[in-house]
C-alpha cells in the first residue's frame, strides 16, 4: 500500500520558508504524491551514498530530499533546503534500520566515516587502550551498546569520546536514535534506564504499525533499508516520521508547520497520552519545555474519544492555573481537534473560574471577590490591632492560607491540634488560640461585608461539590500547571470526579512552582503511586540554555508533591544553539539602552517582534522598558494589558510569562535587589522555613523566565547582579 511520510526535520525547514515557497513546496509535493509512479520528477545524485536519497526541484533555488525505494510507492519526505545545500546533505547520507527499535535512522556516512579513520590514525588510543574507563562510555560494555541499537561499525567512534561535548560534535552526523541512547547514557542513565526510556518506549510503538510489517529485522545494524521494509520501518519510526493518510492531511500538516507537536509526539510522550487507561491518577512531570502540556491536549483529546456516544458535551475538564494560560490551551486544543462536536465535549476553563461558578450557581447570586493581596495583608494587620495580639499580616495570612485553608479546619479544636509542618515557627496553644480569634474577626468581617477571596471560593466549591456525593459534573479532569495549585483547588478537583480509572490526569513541574502552594498528592486523597512519569527531553529550548538555567536551580531541593524529591536527572536538549547573553550595567537607563540595542539587532536578523519576550520582576520596569522600545521606533505590548493580537515585543513580569514561550527572551533587571524581590520574602525571624521556601519561589521565577527561550536568552542588571546568578557572572 501506498505510504507518505514526513520527516519532523522537513517539518521544520518548511515552516522557516516564506510563504510563496511554502505554497511552491506543497504543489510539488501535491503532484509528486499523486504522480509518483518510476520515480517521477526526483533526481538520483551521482556519487551519492544511498541511491535512494534523491533531490526534487522546488523552485530555482530550492530542493526537497526524498527518500524514495526504487520499488514500490512508499516514499519519505526528508529535507528542504537551499539546492547546494541539499545536493551535499543528500549525497552524504544513507537511510539504515536500527537494530534494537527497527525504525528507520539517517547517518552521516562521509562525517562518520572521517570521525571513524581520525580515530584509526591515533596509535595506542583505541578501544580497551589503558585509560578506556576514563572515556564517557568506558563503563558500558560493547554487548549493552550493541543491544541499544548502536551500529557495530560505529564502536570505536563511541568507546574514543571522552566528553559529552564530543557527543555534541558528533549531534547532527549519528544516527538520531542512537544518539539519544548516548546522550541518556552520557548523562548518566544505566543502559536499563535507556533500554527502558529510549528504546523499549519505541518499540512498543510497533504494535500501532500494521499488522503486516510488524516482523522485526533481524541481522544487525547499518544494513541498508530494503524496499520491502520500507514502510514497515517509517511506521516504526513515531516521533521522528509522520505517516500522512491523504491529501488532505498532507495539506494539513504543511498548513500548521509550526505545530509539529500535534503529529511528531516522542514515544515517550504518546505512551502517556494516548495509554488507553490508567487505574486511578495519573501524572506527567519533567522539565520546562518537555512537552508536559502538549500530553495533557493529547490526554484530553484521547479521553474524548473514548467517550461513550451518548456522554454530554463538557464530560471532561482540563484545567489550569490561570486564566490566560487556559486561553492559551482552548487556542492549541483547537488546532489538535478540528472537528468542533468532538472538542466540545472538553470543558477549558481555569480552576479559580470554574470554582466561582460552583458557588455561584449555589447561592444564585455572583460573588463580590478580594483579589488584592495588599487589600488582605491590610485587612490582617487592622484585625492584629484591634485584637491587641503580635503576630505580623504576613503571618497571619500565611498561616491561615498555608495551614488552616489547607487542611481546611473549621473550629479551633481542629486547629490545636493540626499539623502545623511546613512552618518554621511552633506556636503554643496559647497562641494557636490567638490565632483563631484573628482569623475569625478576619472571616467575619469578609461575610458581612459578602466579600471571597479565590481561596476561599475554592474551599466552598469543594464542600458544595462534596456535599452533593454521587452527582459529579465531570468524567475525567486533565490539569496541566498542578504545582502551583493550592490544596483547597485540589480539593475541589477531586471532588469535580469520580474516583476511577482515568478520573485525574494531572501535569505539572515542581522546579517551576512559584506560588508557594505545597501539597501532598497522598494526603488529598489523590494517589499517583506507579502511574507517575517524568519527561526528559526539552522540545523548546537548546542545550546551552537549558544547561545555563538549570544551574541555577544546582543547590536546590526540590518535593515531588508526594513525599519524594524531584530531580532534573538526565533533562536534556533536542536542539543546539548560541550561549546565553549576560550583560551587567550600572545603572538602569543603561541596562535598558543595551537592551533595546539587542532587540532591534534580533529583530534585524528577522525575529518578528511578537517573537521576542522581555520577562521582568516587577510591572513598572517593564512598562519603562516597553516605552523606551516604543521611542526607538520598536511596537511593543505589556502583557495583560493590551489585546494579545497587537504585533510588538511581548513585555511582562515573570509571574506572567509562565506557560509561555518565545523565539529570543530578555530576562532584565537582575539585580540584587529586585531578584529576589525583598517585599517576596517573609522575613526570616517571622518564619525561617518560610523565608526559605519563598527564596525558592524566586529562584524557581528566575527559572521559568529563563526558560521561556527557544533560540536566545539574554540576562541584563544593573548595579550589583542578583545573588541567583551564578558566580562567574559576578567575577
Ligand atoms: N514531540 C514534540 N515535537 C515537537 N515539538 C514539541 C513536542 N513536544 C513539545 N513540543 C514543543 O515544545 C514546546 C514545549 O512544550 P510544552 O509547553 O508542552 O512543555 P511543558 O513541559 O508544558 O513546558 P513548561 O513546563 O515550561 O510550561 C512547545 O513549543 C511544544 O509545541
Amino acid at each position: 500500500m501506498a505510504t507518505l511520510g514526513i520527516h519532523k526535520d522537513f517539518l521544520l525547514e518548511f515552516a522557516k520558508l516564506e510563504k510563496p515557497v511554502q505554497k511552491r513546496v506543497h504543489e510539488v509535493f501535491d503532484k509528486f504524491r499523486k504522480h509518483r509512479h518510476a520515480g517521477l520528477h526526483l533526481e538520483k545524485l551521482e556519487k551519492s551514498r544511498d541511491p535512494r536519497i534523491r533531490t526534487i526541484r522546488i523552485n530555482q533555488f530550492m530542493r526537497g530530499v526524498v527518500l524514495a525505494p526504487e520499488v514500490g510507492d512508499s516514499f519519505l519526505l526528508l529535507k528542504v533546503m537551499p539546492h547546494d545545500d541539499a545536493i551535499a546533505w543528500a549525497v552524504k547520507h544513507r537511510a539504515t534500520v536500527n537494530s534494537a527499535t527497527h525504525g528507520i535512522e539517517l547517518r552521516d556516512d562521509v562525517a562518520l566515516e572521517r570521525a571513524t579513520a581520525g580515530i584509526d590514525a591515533l596509535p595506542g588510543d583505541r578501544p580497551g587502550a589503558a585509560d578506556d574507563t576514563r572515556r564517557l562510555f568506558g563503563g558500558v560494555a560493547d554487548k549493552d551498546l550493541i543491544r541499544l541499537g548502536i551500529d557495530a561499525d560505529l564502536l570505536p567512534l563511541v568507546r574514543h569520546l571522552g566528553t559529552e561535548v564530543h557527543l555534541d560534535a558528533l549531534h547532527k552526523v549519528l544516527p538520531e536514535q542512537q544518539y539519544d541512547v548516548l546522550a541518556g547514557l552520557a548523562a548518566g542513565m544505566t543502559p536499563e534506564d535507556v533500554w527502558r526510556e529510549v528504546v523499549a518506549i519505541q518499540l512498543e510503538q510497533r504494535s500501532a504499525a500494521p499488522r503486516e510489517t510488524r516482523a522485526p529485522r533481524t541481522e544487525s545494524s547499518a544494513a541498508p533499508v530494503e524496499q520491502d521494509e520500507f514502510s514497515a520501518a517509517m511506521a516504526r519510526s513515531q516521533g521522528r516520521i509522520a505517516l500522512v493518510s491523504g491529501p488532505d492531511e498532507l495539506t494539513d500538516i504543511l498548513s500548521r508547520p509550526f505545530d509539529a507537536w500535534r503529529i511528531f509526539l516522542h514515544p515517550s510522550q504518546r505512551k502517556l497520552a494516548y495509554r488507553s487507561s490508567y487505574t486511578g491518577p495519573a501524572r506527567v512531570t519533567g522539565g520546562p519545555g518537555t512537552g508536559k502540556t502538549v500530553v495533557a491536549l493529547h490526554r484530553a483529546l484521547h479521553l474524548a474519544q473514548q467517550l461513550p456516544a451518548d456522554a454530554p458535551d463538557e464530560s471532561i475538564l482540563l484545567t489550569t492555573f490561570t486564566r490566560d494560560l487556559a486561553a492559551d490551551l482552548r487556542s492549541n486544543l483547537e488546532l489538535l481537534i478540528p472537528e468542533p462536536a468532538l472538542r466540545a465535549k472538553i470543558r477549558v476553563v481555569n480552576v479559580d473560574a470554574l470554582a466561582n461558578q460552583v458557588v455561584r450557581e449555589e447561592r444564585g447570586a455572583p460573588l463580590a471577590l478580594l483579589a488584592a493581596q495588599k487589600e488582605i495583608l491590610n485587612r490582617w494587620s487592622r484585625t492584629a490591632q484591634r485584637l491587641e495580639i503580635d503576630f505580623t499580616d504576613v503571618f497571619l495570612d500565611q498561616e491561615w492560607r498555608h495551614v488552616i485553608l489547607a487542611q481546611d479546619l473549621r473550629s479551633p479544636e481542629t486547629y490545636l491540634k493540626a499539623s502545623r509542618s511546613g512552618r518554621g515557627a511552633a506556636l503554643s496553644p496559647l497562641k494557636r488560640a490567638q490565632v483563631w480569634r484573628a482569623v475569625e474577626a478576619f472571616t467575619q468581617e469578609l461575610r458581612r461585608a459578602d466579600e471571597w477571596t479565590f481561596l476561599q471560593v475554592c474551599a466552598e466549591a469543594a464542600r458544595i461539590l462534596q456535599d452533593r456525593g454521587g452527582d459529579r459534573p465531570f468524567r475525567h479532569v486533565v490539569i496541566d500547571e498542578a504545582q502551583d495549585l493550592h490544596p483547597a483547588q485540589w480539593r475541589m478537583l477531586r471532588a469535580l470526579v469520580a474516583p476511577g480509572p482515568d478520573d485525574l490526569f494531572i501535569a505539572g513541574d515542581t522546579h517551576q512552582r512559584i506560588y508557594g502552594n505545597r501539597v501532598s498528592l497522598r494526603g488529598l486523597g489523590i494517589s499517583v503511586a506507579g502511574r507517575s512519569t517524568r519527561l526528559r527531553i526539552n522540545y523548546r529550548t537548546t542545550k546551552e540554555i537549558l544547561t545555563w538555567s538549570t544551574r541555577l536551580l544546582a543547590d536546590a531541593s526540590v518535593d515531588d508533591m508526594d513525599g519524594g524529591q524531584d530531580s532534573l536527572a538526565g533533562y536534556r536538549s533536542a536542539y543546539r544553539g548560541a550561549r546565553p547573553e549576560l550583560g551587567g550595567a550600572a545603572t538602569k537607563p543603561e541596562e535598558i539602552t543595551g537592551l533595546v540595542t539587542r532587540i532591534s539587532e534580533w529583530i534585524g536578523t528577522g525575529v518578528a517582534p511578537h517573537e521576542i519576550g522581555v520577562a521582568v520582576r516587577y510591572v513598572q520596569l517593564g512598562k519603562d522598558i516597553a516605552q523606551a522600545l516604543e521611542e526607538a521606533g520598536i511596537p511593543s505590548l505589556v502583557l495583560g494589558a493590551s489585546a494579545a493580537a497587537v504585533e510588538g515585543v511581548r513585555v511582562g513580569t515573570m509571574h506572567r510569562m509562565k506557560g509561555l514561550e518565545f523565539r529570543c527572551v530578555a530576562v532584565a533587571g537582575v539585580s540584587d535587589t529586585v531578584v529576589p524581590m525583598q517585599s517576596a520574602l517573609t522575613p526570616e525571624e517571622v518564619d525561617p522555613q518560610q523565608h526559605r521556601e519563598d527564596l525558592m519561589g524566586e529562584l524557581s521565577l528566575l527559572f521559568v523566565a529563563c526558560t521561556r527561550a527557544r533560540d536566545a536568552l539574554r540576562v541584563s542588571w544593573h548595579g550589583i547582579p542578583s545573588p541567583f546568578l551564578p558566580e562567574q557572572v559576578t567575577a
